[in-house]
């Protein structure tokens, strides 16, 4: 499924760089934007050493200046001619500028989501996938930034909802999001000035441990794993509907809600089904790794087989335990 054409926003450095090289190695050609021209086109001759001078673009581009983006997206696509693939990557955290963080962490989403919607849905092979970054501040409240957590539910709200409308069905356009947990980017760096309490901010970060960066195979792992949901047939489970993958190092205290004790498999109800986290991050010793995930076909039931069960494992929440708690939402099950 490689020989895409992918757009990246907030690609010069962090995530949507990984994103972007993920995207590089398929064999798919990648236009990236970012606000930080110096160190866009930094990153885009890296690239173009590694990947080819005509692979690979940066163009600048403010996403939180509608007619900046918009004229970015139609640029690519007088390029190359179609995307394919449209990842909404930028975004920043900064609690005393909430308004901003709103604009280019939900605002900009919404924008790329419809340039991309309404790209894919007109071009005549037809068809695309639209990646949302969000957070794992998507999924719960996160005290010491609640604007940035408020605009990471806003795009998982944004994604499902989208998800469902069965023009997207009809035109084969998927919409996803990825929630990473904390990875070690600029973003998260001289947080003290940018959040409500930053005592609080230190502790849980250290509770969850950061992602290494960059994530051989790790993040840029899930991306892939996205990305290849294009291929229908890669996916467990037919993927129609909005499914999320909820990435990054959640796995700890499994020990503590698994009700078969050190059983390593566990049965957990779920009200909607298909739903999933996932983590095989394994970089550090305190990991654990979730090897394969099965469903076992019966409505609502998730067999979740733990083939890894290390004795450490204090390191964040529970994929169970989130399962549980989280059991409104529809995820997306596969094995890796
Ligand atoms: N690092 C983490 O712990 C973490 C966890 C969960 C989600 N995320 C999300 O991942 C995404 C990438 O973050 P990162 O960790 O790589 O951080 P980062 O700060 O390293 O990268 C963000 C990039 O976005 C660019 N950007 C910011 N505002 C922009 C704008 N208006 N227009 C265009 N580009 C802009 C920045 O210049 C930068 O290159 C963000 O949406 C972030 O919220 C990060
Ligand atoms: C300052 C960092 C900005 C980047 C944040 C990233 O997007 C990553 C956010 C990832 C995880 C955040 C987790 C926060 C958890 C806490 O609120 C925790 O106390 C929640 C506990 C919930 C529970 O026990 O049910």
């Amino acid at each position: 499924m490689s020989g895409k054409v992918a757009v990246v926003t907030g690609a010069a450095r962090g995530l949507g760089r990984a994103f972007t090289e993920a995207l590089l190695k398929r064999g798919d050609k990648v236009c990236f934007c970012d606000v930080d021209v110096q160190q866009g086109k930094q990153t885009e001759n890296e690239l173009k050493k590694n990947f080819g001078d005509d692979n690979v673009q940066f163009l600048p581009c403010d996403v939180q200046k509608d007619e900046e983006f918009k004229d970015f997206f139609n640029r690519v696509i007088q390029k190359y001619n179609t995307v394919d693939i449209m990842v909404n990557n930028a975004g920043i955290m900064n609690e005393n500028q909430w308004r901003t963080t709103i604009d280019i962490n939900l605002t900009a989403v919404i924008h790329g989501s419809l340039l991309a919607m309404n790209h894919m849905k007109n071009k005549s092979t037809g068809g695309g996938l639209i990646v949302n970054v969000s957070s794992l501040a998507g999924v719960m409240p996160v005290s010491f930034c609640p604007a940035y957590t408020a605009s990471k539910h806003g795009v998982i709200a944004f994604s499902r909802s989208w998800a469902l409308q069965p023009e997207l069905k009809r035109n084969r356009i998927r919409i996803t999001c990825l929630c990473p947990s904390f990875a070690d980017t600029d973003i998260i760096k001289g947080t003290d000035d940018r959040v409500h309490g930053p005592e609080l901010a230190r502790m849980v970060m250290k509770q969850y441990g950061l992602m290494v960066f960059p994530y051989p195979n790790d993040q840029t792992l899930y991306f892939e794993i996205v990305v290849s949901t294009l291929n229908p047939y890669y996916v467990a489970f037919d993927s129609e509907n909005s499914h999320l993958y909820w990435t990054g190092r959640t796995l700890g205290k499994i020990n503590r809600c698994n009700p078969n004790g050190s059983d390593p498999t566990t049965i957990v109800d779920v009200s909607i089904p298909v739903a999933l986290t996932l983590d095989t991050h394994n970089s550090t010793q305190n990991s654990i790794a979730l090897h394969k995930v099965t469903f076992d076909g019966k409505a609502n039931q998730v067999v979740v087989n733990l083939t890894a069960w290390p004795i450490d494992i204090e390191i964040g929440m529970s994929v169970i335990y989130m399962l549980i708690k989280l059991k409104y939402y529809r995820y997306h099950i596969m094995s890796v």
